[in-house]
Parts: structure tokens; sequence; C-alpha cells
């Protein structure tokens, strides 16, 4: 079941001649093991950003009516229903122009919301939201995707993930794919640890994801201005470019290894050919064609980088199969930098499959 709260319930905030218009929203999908501290960051952004237009979604497994009711929180102490029209059961199970529809049809009738949050399931691997939600910026949708916030309990994180890795033999658990695919996570529950706790958590989150940012929160107290507005999908984002090319700095983190076979590979390169990135990029992600030195197949969960190419430079994005290389201009001397995190990477064996491309 999908529930959608909305913050506010001015009528047609956005009528301009009578015509509604329709201004792009940013999504923020916050996701999370079970008990880390989403409910609690929902309801924080809520309190602070009070007065903003904000439609909260709980994207909630369940058996799917045609029309999925929804209610619940709001805020000062109102409580405002609409209703989500989706197919089939929840959000991550809609046809991908489904849900985005269905929200924009919410847009239609109930006005432009400043922030569009949506709550997976601490079960829910985030990936099919996200596919639903990163789109083409020539579609001129009324959404897009902003940012993945991944919330990890410095306390009960680290052995929830162990338990689920050893309970999932052979298989990456949702929880590692949360933390692969945030683009900030924030570290929750610092009030209840040691040092010792939260250099551990910290550990267990690098050895996934070295390349989102981390940040240690108390009951999900955040400043905003980290979280939201984030543009870690758009094409142009300065901060992220040069985050991408600090990444070096931070390599070579040791720590509990609870999935060895996960982890973050990075490389810098001078000047690129497009077609050959694409052409590496299509072989990785829909041919299977990276194998480790092993032999076993490479599975990328996210890649990101900064190409550098003759005429300029190019930004690529990647979430499993889907990927975009698109045109930016950033203001700094950079060289090509890659990020992939994902299973069984090893980095010669992606230079070597480059080479082939
Ligand atoms: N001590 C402490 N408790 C916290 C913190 N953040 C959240 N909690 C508590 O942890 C419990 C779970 O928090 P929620 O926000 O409901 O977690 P959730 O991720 O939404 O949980 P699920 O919906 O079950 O996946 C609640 O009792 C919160 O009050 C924190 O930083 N410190």
């Amino acid at each position: 079941m999908s529930d959608v709260s909305l913050s506010d319930d001015e009528d047609v905030p956005d009528l301009v001649d009578g015509i509604r218009q329709i201004v792009s929203c940013p999504v923020t999908l916050i996701t999370g093991h079970l008990g880390a501290g989403k409910t609690t960051l929902l309801n924080y952004i809520l309190t602070e950003q009070h007065g903003k237009r904000i439609a909260v979604i709980l994207n909630e497994f369940g058996e799917g009516s045609t029309m999925e009711k929804s209610l619940s929180v709001g805020h000062n102490g109102k409580l405002y229903e609409e209703w989500l029209e989706l197919r089939n059961g929840c959000l991550c199970c809609s046809v991908k122009d489904n849900g985005v529809k269905a929200i924009e049809n919410l847009m239609e009738k109930r006005g432009n919301f400043d922030y569009i949050l949506i709550e997976t399931t601490g079960l829910a691997d985030p990936g099919p939201l996200i596919s639903m939600f990163w789109l083409d910026e020539e579609l001129c949708s009324s959404v897009f995707l902003d940012g993945v916030i991944t919330l990890f309990d410095a306390k009960n994180g680290p052995n929830t993930l162990k338990n689920e890795t050893e309970s999932h033999a052979g298989l990456v658990n949702t929880s590692i794919r949360q933390i692969a695919l945030g683009d900030v996570i924030l570290l929750n529950k610092c009030d209840v640890v040691t040092p010792a706790e939260l250099e551990t958590a910290r550990a267990v989150i690098r050895e996934v994801n070295l390349s989102a940012q981390i940040v240690e929160t108390s009951y999900s107290k955040v400043p905003l201005d980290s979280i939201l507005n984030l543009g870690a999908y758009a094409r142009v984002n300065e901060d992220r470019i040069r985050r991408l090319t600090d990444e070096f700095t931070t390599l070579n983190v040791t720590g509990p290894h609870l999935d060895k076979s996960v982890g973050t590979v990075t490389i810098q390169l001078g000047l690129v050919e497009k077609s050959a990135v694409e052409k590496l990029m299509e072989k990785i992600l829909w041919n299977n064609e990276l194998k480790n030195s092993n032999g076993d197949t490479a599975e990328v969960f996210r890649a990101k980088g900064l190409l550098k190419i003759n005429e300029g430079y190019l930004m690529l994005q990647a979430v499993y199969q889907t990927f975009s290389i698109g045109p930016i201009s950033p203001e700094e001397n950079s060289e090509s930098v890659l990020v992939f995190i994902g299973r069984n990477l090893e980095k010669d064996c992606i230079l070597r499959l480059l080479a082939e491309c």
C-alpha cells in the first residue's frame, strides 16, 4: 500500500490565469533497514520545513487495490488525506510510467509540492524506485529524483547487516543495497553508541560505499541542506564533481568485511572516449561481461563518473541496468574519474574491459 500525506492543504496555490502551473518537484527517497530512524527523519523534516508543501509517500508492500488510500501525519496537528492511484500493489511494483503518472496526477489536482519524500519499507531494495524517478530530462516530467538518503542505525546496524549477510549467503542483502545506493548516509542513533561502536558502523558503511557522504545524527536530526536539494542525479552539479575527484583520498578503508564481495572501486583516467565508456557500461550492465579474477560475474549497483573528452566533460550516472552519459561543464580542470559500487569488482578487470572497448 502507498500512503500519501500532504503537509499543507492550501487550495490551488499555483493557479495562474486559471491554469495550474506545474513546476518540477524534487523527489527524495528515504531508505534504510528496519528501525534505523526513517519515520523519525520524516517527522523531523516536516517539523523543520513548517509551511512548505511536502507530500510524504509511505511505500509499503501490500496486495493492491486499484486505488491506494492515503492518510496520516501531516503537520500542525492537521490530518490530510489523499489518494494515489496505482494500478497494482505498491509504488515500487508499479510500472515506471504509472508510478510517476500517479504522482503527476496528484500534483495536477493538489498543486505543486516543494518536496516529495518517499519512505521505503526497511525491507525494500530502493533500486526500482530510483529507476522509476530517475527520468530523462528531455521527458520534462513534473518530478525529478533529487537523491537517496539511507538511514543506518549505528548501534544495531552492523549486527543487522551481519545477520542478513549470514542468512542470505551468496546473495547481496537488502541492507547492503540500501547503503550502496545512498547518496547521503545518516549514521543515526549516535547518542547510544561508544566511540568504538561508531567507528565500526562507519567502517561497515565505507566497506560498501566509499562515495556517499556520511552524516552522524541522533534522532535523525540533520541540517536539511545536507539531504534536500542534493541534485545527486543532476547533470550539472559542481559540488558532486568535486567530491568525485576528492574520493581518492578516502581509498584503502579497512573494516569488518561483512560481505567481502561488495565494495567500491574508483578509477582515475586521463582523456577518454565517450563511445568506449558507453560500450563498457553496456558490457557490464547489460551483457554481464565483467568478471573478477576468479571468473565470477560482477554486478554494479551504482556508478558515477566524470569523463574528460576532447570536447569537454561528460557525467556518467548508473543505477542497476540504467545508465546515462550527458554533457556538463566543470569549473576545474579535472581528470576523468569513474566510481563503481557493486559486487565482485576489481579495478584491473574493469580497466581490461575498458581497453577492449
Ligand atoms: N536512542 C535513539 N533512538 C532513536 C533514534 N532515532 C530513532 N530512534 C527510535 O528508534 C525507533 C525506530 O525509529 P523509526 O523512525 O520508527 O525507524 P524506522 O526506520 O522508520 O523503522 P521501520 O519503519 O520499522 O523500518 C523509534 O522508537 C525511535 O524513537 C536515535 O537517534 N536515538
